[in-house]
């Protein structure tokens, strides 16, 4: 009979701090971030199919279905077990309600890749540890491991290399400034910091609520941003915009921006204000930082 698991979240991530510190022979950028993942995101629905056949049964404007992280996960998945097992009958179909922008630094592509190879590997009982699936979903995006770890972490490599990290319990207002940036496009500027002096995760200063928490919110930079922000000027007037009401950041290779603060209420106040403000191409929401991947325990075997 087939198998259903709706609802999934695909969860967003923030990049709180991103220092590029170096690059690898390949030309691919060495970086330390911190990724916080959120309450808000993607939302997947799943129903295994017996004919082997593996279908997204959303449009998704801009992404044919071939293409999709979503597609390629599961056929990866698939690949990966028929090295152990029978894989030829295993199929999905799979719907999205798509809430995140796409090139918008929220790793919406690989959180939608990473929630595919958790809740397909649980669906089609192909026995995945929760290393093994990382390392599938490297091969798709450097930020997949992350999604697949499942806790606010610290990262290093291009991404895969990741250690839990404690991050306070803000409240986010996001601005999306209705432009996607190509990430290529800021890490191949010959004016991006390439050379930031490499921190150690004790210099996070991971504090819960009400101690550090502030400290936190300002540490470090994003060396993307002002690159970014250079070449598309609506990035720059979100982050003036937000600034008022504190640390604003850009995340990842942008365009989104975001702010922390203290609680739901200051959050609400600082979203009126950005809805009223009157500039039409923005879109703006808050959530909340999660500690966890609400799929994460469908990973329970660690080997
Ligand atoms: C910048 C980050 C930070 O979380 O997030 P996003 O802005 O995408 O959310 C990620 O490292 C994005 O990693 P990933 O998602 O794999 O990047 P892709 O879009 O595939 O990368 C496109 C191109 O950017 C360059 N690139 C990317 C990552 C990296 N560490 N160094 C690079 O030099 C490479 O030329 C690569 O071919
Ligand atoms: N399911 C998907 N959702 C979003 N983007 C996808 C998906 N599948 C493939 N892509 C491609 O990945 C690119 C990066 O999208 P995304 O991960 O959302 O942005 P970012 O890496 O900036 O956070 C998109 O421009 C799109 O072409």
């Amino acid at each position: 009979m087939n198998q259903r698991l709706d609802n999934c979240l695909a969860p967003a991530k923030l990049n709180l701090f991103l220092h590029v510190v170096g690059r690898r022979a390949d030309g691919y950028h060495l970086l330390q971030t911190v990724f916080q993942l959120l309450d808000h995101g993607d939302l997947l629905h799943f129903e295994t199919r017996a004919d082997g056949l593996i279908r997204r049964v959303t449009d998704v404007p801009g992404v044919p279905e071939s293409s999709d992280l979503i597609v390629r996960a599961a056929t990866l998945l698939r690949s990966a077990a028929a090295e152990r097992m029978d894989a030829s009958r295993l199929g999905a179909d799979i719907a999205i309600d798509k809430r995140l922008p796409m090139g918008g630094g929220l790793g919406g592509g690989s959180s939608d890749a990473a929630t595919t190879l958790m809740a397909l590997n649980h669906l089609w009982q192909t026995g995945f540890s929760r290393q093994e699936l990382m390392a599938l979903g490297l091969q798709l995006g450097a930020d997949v491991p992350f999604f697949i770890f499942g806790r606010n972490a610290f990262a290093e490599g291009v991404g895969e290399e990741l250690a839990p990290v404690d991050t306070p319990r803000d409240w986010y207002v996001v601005i999306e400034p209705g432009i996607s940036v190509p990430t290529p496009q800021i890490f191949c500027s010959p004016e991006l910091t390439r050379d930031s002096k490499p921190i150690r995760i004790t210099d996070f200063p991971s504090a819960p609520r009400n101690s550090a928490a502030t400290n936190s919110r300002r540490f470090g930079k994003n060396d993307l941003q002002e690159v970014a922000a250079k070449l598309f000027p609506q990035i720059d007037e979100c982050i003036t915009w937000l600034g008022r009401f504190g640390d604003a950041r850009m995340t990842g290779s942008g365009a989104c921006v975001f702010c922390a603060f203290d609680d739901e209420q200051q959050a609400d106040q600082a979203l009126q204000a950005v809805r009223t403000a009157g500039r039409e191409n923005w879109k703006a929401w808050k959530a909340s930082a999660i500690e966890r991947h609400p799929l994460s325990h469908l990973l329970q075997i660690e080997h």
